[in-house]
C-alpha cells in the first residue's frame, strides 16, 4: 500500500484561500521523509528505510486512531463495536501492521506495533511485562541474525521509538505510568505524548506538560532527548530546539475528515463549540509529533537504538552468557605513547644488564680475594717453618759453641744428625 502522509486531506480548491487565512498556520515547504537523504548517505535512499514505532498506553486513550492519523492510511481495520454493550473495541494482543509508504523516490517500510491497552485490570502490576518481553524479543532476533555465518541479509524490527500515552487528567503522572516507563526507558526511546488533548484548555495542556517533565525528571525517567545533527547549522538547533520544547506532545487523532464552519475539509473532531483540526499547529502538536518521528529525527532515533539500546542490551546479554570482553583489543594505539613504551622496555633491559655485570664482576672480585688469602695464609705457614728451622740451628750452633768453649768434645752423631756443614770439620 503507498500513501501520501505529507498531503493529508487536501481541502478543495475553492477553499484555499480560506486554508491560508488566520486560523490555519502555514507550513513552510513539505513535511516529509523525502528529507531523509540530508540526513543519512544516498544509499540509504537507495535501499529504502525501515522505522518501527510502538504505541503504549491506557485502554482508549487513541493508540489506535493515533497511528491511522500519522500516517494517514488505515493501518488499523475498522474495530467492530459490540452490539450488547456498545463498548468501544479494544486491542486484545500486541499486533503489528506494515505499510509501505514512498514520497520523491524515498522508499519508507513502516511497522507499527499496537500493543494493548493496560490499566483495565484490578491488579496492573505486570502488565508492563508483555511489552518488554515484545522489545527484548525485536532485540534478541536482531542478535540472533548478527551471529548467523550469513549477515548479508539482516531484517531489522527493533523498536525505533515508543510514543507512550498519558491520560489527559491534568494532575500528575499516575504510579502506573512511572512503573511502565521506568521498566521501557533504558530499552527504547521514550517519547510521551498527552493523549485527547482536545479535552483540556491550552492553559491545562502547558500546565499539564510541566507537571509531567517535573514528575519525569523527579523519578529520574530518561524520555528521548533530541541532540542536533551539525551544530553551525542553525536552521536544525531551532527546528530541533522548536520540536524539544513540545515534548510531552499533546496530540488529537482522527482519521475522519470534517467540514469546518468555514467550509474547509480537514482531519479533526467535531464539537458543538468549534472544531479541533488534528493539523493545525495552533490546536494541537500533532503535526511536530509527526515532523519528528519522519522528517527531522527518524534516523537519530534508529542511531539511539542501535547504539544505546541495542548496544546495552547486547553486552548485558553476553555477559550473562558468559562472553568476557577483552578490552585491550580496543586500546587505541598512541605513537607517543607507544615511543614512551619503548623507550622504559629499553631503559629496564640496560638497568638489567648493569646489574648482571657488576653481580660477575664482584663474583671475580671475591674469588681473586679468596686466593690471594689463601696464598697469603701459605707464604706466611712457609715463612714460619723457615723461621722456626732457622731458630732450631742458631740455638743447636750456640750449644756447640758453649761446648767448644767449655772444651766439651761435640758428639759427633749429634753433629751429623743436625746435617749442617759441622760434621767433617
Ligand atoms: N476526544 C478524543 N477522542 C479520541 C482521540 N483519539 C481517539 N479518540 C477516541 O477514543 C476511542 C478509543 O480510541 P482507540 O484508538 O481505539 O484507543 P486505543 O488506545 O487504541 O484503545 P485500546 O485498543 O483499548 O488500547 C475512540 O472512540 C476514538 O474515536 C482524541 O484525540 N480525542
Amino acid at each position: 500500500m503507498a500513501t501520501d502522509i505529507a498531503n493529508p486531506i487536501s481541502p478543495p480548491s475553492s477553499n484555499k484561500a480560506a486554508i491560508n487565512g488566520a486560523l490555519r498556520k502555514k507550513l513552510q515547504g513539505y513535511v516529509g521523509f523525502a528529507n531523509l537523504p540530508n540526513q543519512v548517505h544516498r544509499k540509504s535512499v537507495k535501499k529504502g528505510f525501515n522505522f518501527t514505532i510502538m504505541v503504549v498506553g491506557e485502554s482508549g486513550l487513541g493508540k489506535s486512531t493515533l497511528v491511522n492519523t500519522l500516517f494517514n492510511a488505515p493501518l488499523y481495520p475498522p474495530k467492530e463495536y459490540a452490539p450488547l454493550t456498545e463498548e468501544s473495541p479494544k486491542t486484545v494482543g500486541i499486533q503489528l501492521f506494515s505499510t509501505d509508504i514512498e514520497e520523491n523516490g524515498v522508499r519508507l517500510k513502516l511497522n507499527v506495533v499496537d500493543t494493548p491497552g493496560f490499566g483495565d485490570f484490578i491488579n496492573n502490576e505486570d502488565s508492563w511485562k508483555p511489552i518488554l518481553k515484545t522489545i527484548e524479543g525485536r532485540f534478541d532476533a536482531y542478535l540472533e541474525q548478527e551471529n548467523r555465518v550469513n549477515r548479508s541479509k539482516i531484517t531489522d524490527t527493533r523498536v525505533n521509538a515508543c510514543l507512550y500515552f498519558i491520560a489527559p487528567t491534568g494532575h500528575s503522572l499516575k504510579a502506573l505510568d512511572i512503573e511502565f516507563m521506568k521498566r521501557l526507558h533504558n530499552k527504547v526511546n521514550l517519547i510521551p505524548v498527552i493523549a485527547k488533548s482536545d479535552t483540556m484548555t491550552h492553559e491545562e495542556i502547558a500546565a499539564f506538560k510541566e507537571r509531567i517533565l517535573l514528575d519525569i525528571a523527579h523519578h529520574d525517567i530518561k524520555i528521548y532527548h533530541a541532540q542536533h545533527y551539525d551544530s553551525d547549522d542553525i536552521e536544525t538547533i531551532n527546528e530541533t530546539k522548536d520540536v524539544m520544547s513540545k515534548i510531552p506532545f499533546a496530540i488529537v487523532g482522527s482519521d475522519k475528515a470534517i467540514e469546518t464552519p468555514d467550509g474547509r475539509h480537514v482531519r479533526g473532531r467535531k464539537y458543538p463549540w468549534g472544531v479541533i483540526e488534528v493539523d493545525n499547529e495552533d490546536h494541537c502538536d500533532f503535526v511536530k509529533l509527526r515532523q519528528m518521528l519522519i522528517r527531522t529525527h527518524m534516523e537519530e532515533l534508529k542511531e539511539f537504538t542501535n547504539d544505546i539500546h541495542y548496544e546495552n542490551y547486547r553486552t548485558e546479554k553476553l555477559l550473562a552468557m558468559g562472553y568476557q570482553q577483552d578490552n585491550s583489543v580496543f586500546k587505541e594505539i598512541d605513537p607517543v605513547a607507544k615511543l614512551e613504551e619503548e623507550r622504559a622496555m629499553h631503559e629496564a633491559k640496560l638497568i638489567k644488564m648493569e646489574q648482571d655485570m657488576k653481580h660477575v664482576f664482584q663474583q671475580k672480585v671475591q674469588e681473586k680475594e679468596a686466593k690471594l688469602t689463601q696464598s697469603e695464609a701459605e707464604l706466611y705457614a712457609k715463612h714460619k717453618e723457615m723461621k722456626d728451622a732457622l731458630e732450631k740451628q742458631r740455638l743447636d750452633l750456640e750449644e756447640k759453641k758453649r761446648r767448644i768453649e767449655q772444651g766439651r768434645p761435640i758428639t759427633p752423631e749429634k753433629t751429623k744428625k743436625k746435617g749442617f756443614g759441622f760434621a767433617g770439620k
